[in-house]
């Protein structure tokens, strides 16, 4: 069995073997899609569909939505090639629960697959034809954390922006640019109204995705590239509105055991591709059954029923503090924790990670005690439950093969909103940040992983970070003024740590080393000096420098100190 249009010539033969194939006029909704298409999507990774692509599916199904969506890349052009158009634009999606109960089913809402790039004229022309039609209601976005980016960490405009700002929308080649060049032309075609969803984790979402493209058009005004008029087009939540969104479904990259149970049911061609720009994909996509999408009802062209998917639409207050609760607090934090150990202690997945009694209790600590006392409650979902059911079931969940190495790609540009908001919400609440213990245990962990050793000693490979040439350099050389002095296994209480707290000469030397990095709040989204907690960071990174077995015996040691607080 191929996964291409021949699914929907014989999809009794799918069925027998459990899959669920929506049913509606495929080629009929393709041709609409074409004709007056309703929502485009940038970004067409695993979670695109596996969530997104999953869901309108349903709605297709159940006459909800008469056209389906257009997927474009501008980033890593093998998927469009690899995954959607070698594919007829079908997919699989194959969800399991706790209990090993699994859902498969065809994703067959794609009804088109561009590049949005200048190397696809052909594309881009389509494109813009696309971003003229008045009945285009949303653009939705999952680009990762670094699509948003449009300036370093000294506040410097990065280059590509610079020069998409300079060299204008013809030449955009930028993510942010190119969206903006689409967003010109409907301007000057008719002005139309649209809402542009980013559904990205970061905090704030859609403030961040306006804020790059209101850069460009505000650059483009000024230099004549755009008329008068289109950065308050941009500027007016009437006409372009920026929803924010909360999102959830742990989506890891394709994983071997499902693909073996796809060869199981015959299904051919299964390869899982690693693109040049690092996206591990295949024509199949595995997750959890769990999902959840939060999103601000702003929507000035109108919009799909998107509410009928089981999202909750809602305002944006309601999806701030869920957005909060989820990525900043209950679990993203968690996932960030259980990757960086998980790495160095060389666990194979988050479950095993999770299992570990260490870091199961850990894992509970930065929730409950750490998180949750900062979270504002969203009201459309329950914290408490919702910590819950990622502790005891999401995270333990055996069947979903996550892998640490995912979850700790491009931390530099997830720590902030995972930890940083965290920390300023204790510090804004006046509460003693001193009492945080897994935070800066989690943080001296990033650094102790970053100088790419395991906790045998042996070499470990570091998933992509575009920081990683920036920040290697400077951990290698702070654990060298450590390891030149012979570190301590012993993690000192903070009683004997307030005595002592200029420490050894080689941590005086590894702080000097690290001070620059650790007031980045570029990085950490806050001066961890004026948080108070540099002197614990130092203590744990030092402590889980300690040779081989010296990282699991600091995560041991600060469990048992905590235990010991509450006796
Ligand atoms: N996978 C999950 O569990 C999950 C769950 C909730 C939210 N998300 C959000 O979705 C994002 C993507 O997750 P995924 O599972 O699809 O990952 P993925 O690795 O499968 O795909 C990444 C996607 O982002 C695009 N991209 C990466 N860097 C970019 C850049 N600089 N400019 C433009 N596009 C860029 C890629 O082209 C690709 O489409 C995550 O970073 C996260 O913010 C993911
Ligand atoms: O997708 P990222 O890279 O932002 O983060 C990795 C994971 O923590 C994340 O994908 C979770 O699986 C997801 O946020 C769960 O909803």
């Amino acid at each position: 069995m191929r996964i291409d249009s021949s699914i929907y010539k014989e999809p009794k033969l799918w069925e027998a073997k459990g899959w669920h194939v929506p049913a509606f006029d495929l080629l009929a909704v393709r041709k609409k899609t074409r004709e007056n298409p309703v929502w485009v999507h940038f970004g067409g990774g695993n979670i695109f569909r596996a969530l997104i692509g999953r869901a309108a599916s349903g709605l297709l199904e159940r006459g909800l939505m008469d056209r389906g969506l257009i997927v474009t890349e501008s980033y890593d052009a093998t998927l469009i090639d690899e995954i959607y158009i070698k594919h007829d634009l079908l997919s699989l999606a194959v969800m399991v629960d706790g209990s090993g109960t699994i859902e498969k089913s065809v994703v067959s809402s794609i009804g088109e697959a561009l590049h949005a790039a200048g190397a696809w004229p052909e594309d881009m022309k389509r494109l813009k034809t696309i971003f003229s039609a008045p009945s285009l209601q949303m653009v939705s976005f999952t680009i990762t954390e670094k699509g948003y980016t449009i300036a370093d960490s000294s506040g410097e405009v990065l280059l590509p922006i610079r020069k998409d700002i300079e060299n204008g929308p013809n030449k955009a080649a930028s993510i942010l640019g190119i969206v903006s060049a689409l967003l010109l032309e409907r301007y000057n075609r008719g002005r139309w109204p649209i809402a542009l969803v980013s559904m990205d984790n970061c905090s704030s979402n859609g403030a961040l995705l306006w804020r790059g493209i209101h850069m460009i058009a505000k650059g483009w005004e000024e230099q004549g590239w755009a008329p008068k008029g289109f950065c308050g087009y941009v500027d007016d939540p009437d006409q372009v509105a920026f929803p924010w969104t909360m999102i959830d479904k742990i989506t890891p990259r394709p994983s071997q055991k499902v693909t073996e149970l796809l060869e199981a049911d015959d299904i051919e061609d299964l390869v899982t591709v690693d693109t040049k720009k690092h996206t591990f994909a295949s024509a199949f996509v595995n997750s959890e059954a769990f999902e959840c999408l939060v999103i601000e009802d702003r929507f000035p062209g109108g919009r799909p029923p998107l509410e009928q998917a089981g999202f909750i639409m809602t305002d944006r207050d309601h999806v701030e503090r869920s957005e909060r609760m989820k990525v900043c607090t209950c679990l993203n934090p968690l996932h960030t924790m259980l990757a960086v150990f998980g790495c160095l202690l060389g666990k194979k997945t988050i479950a095993e990670a999770v299992a570990d009694p260490v870091l199961g209790e850990l894992t509970k600590h930065l929730g409950y005690d750490e998180g949750l006392p900062v979270v504002t409650d969203p009201e459309v979902i329950s914290p408490r439950a919702f910590l819950d059911d990622v502790i005891e079931n999401r995270l333990p969940n055996p069947f979903i093969l996550d892998t640490p190495e995912r979850i700790v790609t491009d931390t530099s540009m997830k720590i902030s909103v995972r930890f940083g908001q965290t920390i300023k919400a204790w510090q804004e609440r006046n509460m003693d940040t001193g009492r945080l213990k897994v935070i800066p245990l989690v943080l001296a962990g990033w650094l102790r992983y970053l100088t790419g050793t395991n906790d045998c000693g042996e070499p470990v490979k570091l998933s992509p970070d575009p920081r990683l040439s920036q920040l290697c350099p400077v951990v290698e050389a702070a654990a060298k003024a450590i390891v030149k002095e012979t570190a301590t296994t012993e993690v000192p209480n903070s009683s004997k740590m307030a005595e002592n707290n200029t420490g050894t000469q080689g941590m005086k030397a590894a702080g000097e080393v690290l001070e620059p990095l650790l007031r980045d709040e570029s990085i950490w989204g806050c001066d961890l000096y004026r948080a108070g907690l540099v002197p614990e960071i130092l203590r744990y990174f030092g402590s889980m420098l300690a040779g081989p077995g010296a990282v699991y015996k600091t995560l041991k040691s600060v469990l048992e100190q905590e235990a010991e607080k509450l006796q």
